[in-house]
């Protein structure tokens, strides 16, 4: 359930919907949609300067995910990270609105890590 406090229900956002909902948060082309079967989830590879580096940022992202009880898939060697967000209450894994929150959340974080190079 999103948001441990105000206990907002996903909303599923259709299919039809995501290229331009993904472009209008500005999420285009570092994320990416991926489907398999029935399910989808939004997808997002980074990289940082050092070990130091990226788990700081994977604090950050657990800190946001454990706030509003949404959390992502992460697979991290080194300075490298692969995210995917989906909703696993919808459907066993679909995107909703708080799946694009939350990336628009860690790409704040990542622009973050850009700057102080
Ligand atoms: C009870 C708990 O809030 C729910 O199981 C939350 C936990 N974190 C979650 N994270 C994600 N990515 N999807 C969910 O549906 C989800 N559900």
């Amino acid at each position: 359930m999103y948001n441990k406090i105000s206990k907002v229900a996903y909303v599923k956002i259709p299919s039809s919907e995501l290229s331009v909902k993904l472009s209008k948060l500005g999420l285009l082309p570092n994320w990416s949609v991926k489907i398999c079967t029935q399910h989808q989830s939004l997808v997002r590879e980074c990289s940082f300067p050092d070990f130091e580096t990226t788990w700081s940022f994977l604090n950050q992202v657990a800190m946001r995910a454990h706030l509003w009880g949404h959390h992502p898939t992460i697979k991290t060697t080194y300075n490298k990270v692969n995210l995917e967000l989906t909703t696993h209450d919808i459907d066993g894994g679909n995107i909703s609105d708080i799946d694009l929150k939350l990336a628009k959340r860690i790409e704040s974080y990542i622009n973050l890590y850009k700057l102080q190079r």
